[in-house]
Parts: C-alpha cells; sequence; structure tokens
C-alpha cells in the first residue's frame, strides 16, 4: 500500500487503477527508448495504443512489426484521449506547434516522461488540456526488460494541469501499466523532477561517471600499463561494484571489497571530489535551475548539433571504447 519515504509519498500496483486506461484512445508519439516500452508494455496490459511518429521515421517498421497502428504525428494526436510524448526533448516544442497542438482533442491528457519543455515553457498547453509526467528513473530498454523479467523501474509522475479532477489517478494508472507500480511510483512536481534528472544525468551518472571512467584508463596507459589491464580496472569492473551498491548501498559494496580498497576508498575518494570540483556541482546546477543549459541544448539542436555530434564522433574514436569492444568480443555471454 502507499508509504511515505522521507515525506514522498510511493504508491505500489494496489494504489493504482489500470483499468482507468481501458476503453481510452492512447497515442504514444516516438518509438525510441522510451517510446517502445511504454508501448509494448501498455499494450501487454491491453491497452488501445497507436503510435505517432514522422513521415519516412526509421522506427516506422518496427513499431508495425510489433502489431501496432502507426500514423503520421498529426494524425494519431487526433482522436486521442491520452497523448504521451516520447520524442526527443529537443524536437517536442515545435512537434507541439505544428502537430500536436492543431490536433489535439478538448480536454485530452498530454503526458511527457521528462518535465523539461514544459517546465522551461517551450510548451504551454490550453486551459482545457490535462498534463502529466511518467519519468521513469531509468533507461527505456531496461523499462521493458524489467517490465517482461516481472519487475520494473520505479516511475516520479507529476500533474502540472488538472481540470478534468482525475489527472493524478491517470498518471498512476499509466505508472503502473508500465511497471512502475512493482517497484515504486513516487510523487513529485515538474520542477524537481526536470532539474534532478538534468543535475543527475550531467554530474554523476553519466557525465561524471564516464569522465571519472575515462581519466582513470588514460593516467593507467598513460602511465605505461596495458590499456586492457586499464580497461578492466578502470570500466569493465565498475558494474559489479555498482551492482553490490544497488543492492545494500556503499556499505554492502565496502564488506565486499578487501580491506586495502576500503582503505583506499576513504583515503583517496576526497582527493577526486575536491572542493573544486563541488563548486563544479553548485555551477553545474545553478545553470540548470537558470534555464542557462536548456538554451545552450536548444541552440545547439537548432544550428545542427555542431557541439553534441563533435563530441560524440570524439568519444566513439577514443581507445577506451575500441578496447572495450575487444574485449566484449572474448565475452559473448555480456551481449544477450
Ligand atoms: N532514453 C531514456 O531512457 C529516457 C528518456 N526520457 C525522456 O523520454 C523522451 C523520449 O526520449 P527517448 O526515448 O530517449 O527518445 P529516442 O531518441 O530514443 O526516440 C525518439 C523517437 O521519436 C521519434 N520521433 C522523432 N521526431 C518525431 C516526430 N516529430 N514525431 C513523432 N516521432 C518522432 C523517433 O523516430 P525517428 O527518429 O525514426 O523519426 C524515435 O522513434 C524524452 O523526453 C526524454 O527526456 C525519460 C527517461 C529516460
Ligand atoms: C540518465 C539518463 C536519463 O535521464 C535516464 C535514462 O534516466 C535520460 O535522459 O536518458
Ligand atoms: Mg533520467
Ligand atoms: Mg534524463
Amino acid at each position: 500500500m502507499a508509504g511515505n519515504i522521507l515525506g514522498t509519498t510511493v504508491y505500489y500496483d494496489a494504489d493504482c487503477n489500470v483499468e482507468k486506461l481501458v476503453g481510452k484512445k492512447i497515442t504514444v508519439l516516438g518509438y525510441g527508448s522510451q517510446g517502445h516500452a511504454h508501448a509494448l508494455n501498455l499494450k501487454e496490459n491491453g491497452m488501445d495504443v497507436t503510435i505517432g511518429l514522422r513521415k519516412g521515421s526509421k522506427s516506422w517498421t518496427a513499431a508495425e512489426e510489433a502489431g501496432f497502428p502507426v500514423k503520421e504525428t498529426g494524425e494519431a494526436v487526433k482522436g486521442a484521449d491520452i497523448v504521451m510524448v516520447l520524442i526527443p526533448d529537443e524536437l517536442q516544442a515545435d512537434t507541439y506547434a505544428n502537430a500536436i497542438a492543431p490536433n489535439l482533442k478538448k480536454g485530452a491528457y498530454l503526458a511527457f516522461a521528462h518535465g523539461f519543455n514544459i517546465h522551461f515553457n517551450k510548451i504551454v498547453p490550453p486551459a482545457d488540456a490535462n498534463v502529466f509526467m511518467v519519468a521513469p528513473k531509468g533507461p527505456g530498454h531496461l523499462v521493458r526488460r524489467t517490465f517482461q523479467e516481472g519487475s520494473g523501474v520505479p516511475c516520479l509522475v507529476a500533474v502540472e494541469k488538472d481540470p478534468s479532477g482525475d489527472t493524478m489517478e491517470i498518471a498512476k494508472a499509466w505508472a503502473a501499466g508500465i511497471g512502475a507500480g512493482r517497484s515504486g511510483i513516487l510523487e513529485t512536481t515538474f520542477r524537481q523532477e526536470t532539474e534532478t534528472d538534468l543535475f543527475g544525468e550531467q554530474a554523476v551518472l553519466c557525465g561524471g561517471v564516464c569522465a571519472l571512467m575515462q581519466t582513470g584508463f588514460e593516467t593507467l596507459v598513460e602511465a605505461g600499463y596495458n590499456p586492457v589491464n586499464a580497461y578492466f580496472e578502470c570500466v569493465h569492473e565498475m558494474k559489479l561494484i555498482v551492482d553490490l551498491i544497488y543492492e545494500g548501498g556503499f556499505q554492502t559494496m565496502r564488506n565486499s571489497i578487501s580491506n586495502t580498497a576500503e582503505y583506499g576508498d576513504y583515503l583517496t575518494g576526497p582527493k577526486m571530489i575536491t572542493e573544486q570540483t563541488r563548486q563544479a556541482m553548485r555551477d553545474v546546477l545553478k545553470d540548470i535551475q537558470s534555464g542557462a543549459f536548456a538554451e545552450a541544448f536548444i541552440k545547439d539542436s537548432k544550428t545542427g548539433f555542431p557541439f553534441l555530434k563533435g563530441e560524440r564522433a570524439k568519444a566513439e574514436n577514443h581507445e577506451v571504447e575500441k578496447v572495450g569492444a575487444a574485449l566484449r568480443n572474448l565475452m559473448p555471454w555480456i551481449k544477450k
């Protein structure tokens, strides 16, 4: 049953009525990482789901082969009771103006998996629209995989506008329908989700961790150590260590490592994350809160993503990726 963890309301399957989605015409826009997972999980829970994609979309065939009716974005929005927007954040505002807003039924539910466009006022829905968010705290492919395995990725839910009065019930039904009721559905706001999600992915989960692993690898290789050895130490073993943290927190991980490692952990960790690193984190958070990051991201996208594409090419060609690919070829069980 619903609980309260340190001031956050958490719902489980027993608190959600997935039946609230039955009989509703549901449109999922996009069939990428999140899109395929939400759509397939809801379909397998008996829901009537149509996929909306742009003309010529790479995902069109995959969605059709999975058994969905697929329509162009505007057509898929027409008549839908719930429209879940699962297209890239940088494309949502233009798509909203050109294809969603002109076709959105009065009183429909407009939904998101991340608060970016609503929080930063890139999308301003009409007064009659109900606006909610179901934001999985994990990659879309795991939203699908864990659902199939019988569990689910925890989700944040939030309501921005509620003219119908039942928008939170619909949001909870959606979250449970994609599997989150098995692991936890946490109530939040668009602002909280947007700012913490951007901070987490930049400073810790993706930006911070990848930079740390890559710099560790470079330091060992630069000092003349074998790159394979460096890769195992600084990249490959990360998953095994993080799995223990995931299962039981830092203490479970520290119970499993040697005293030598634990001593080095306390001695060296603070030398890596210095006062300068803390200040950099605070600065990153300020840029997120002020909207400066959002503006820079949208500007890069509108000019063809010169920064994103340049950095992606550099990252793809880095030695660490070549060593990793060679090692993974020796471990075929990793690729399921
Ligand atoms: N990736 C993740 O795990 C997470 C993502 N989110 C959020 O989910 C949302 C979707 O992100 P993500 O799943 O990564 O996106 P992806 O890039 O994986 O997929 C985007 C999908 O949208 C389609 N698409 C692109 N433009 C349009 C359009 N104009 N109309 C209809 N469909 C279009 C793409 O098809 P094609 O390009 O073939 O046309 C593709 O199927 C974002 O808000 C993101 O922040 C939230 C939590 C985690
Ligand atoms: C960590 C990245 C993420 O926020 C996610 C998978 O939750 C994203 O935007 O993809
Ligand atoms: Mg996230
Ligand atoms: Mg994110």
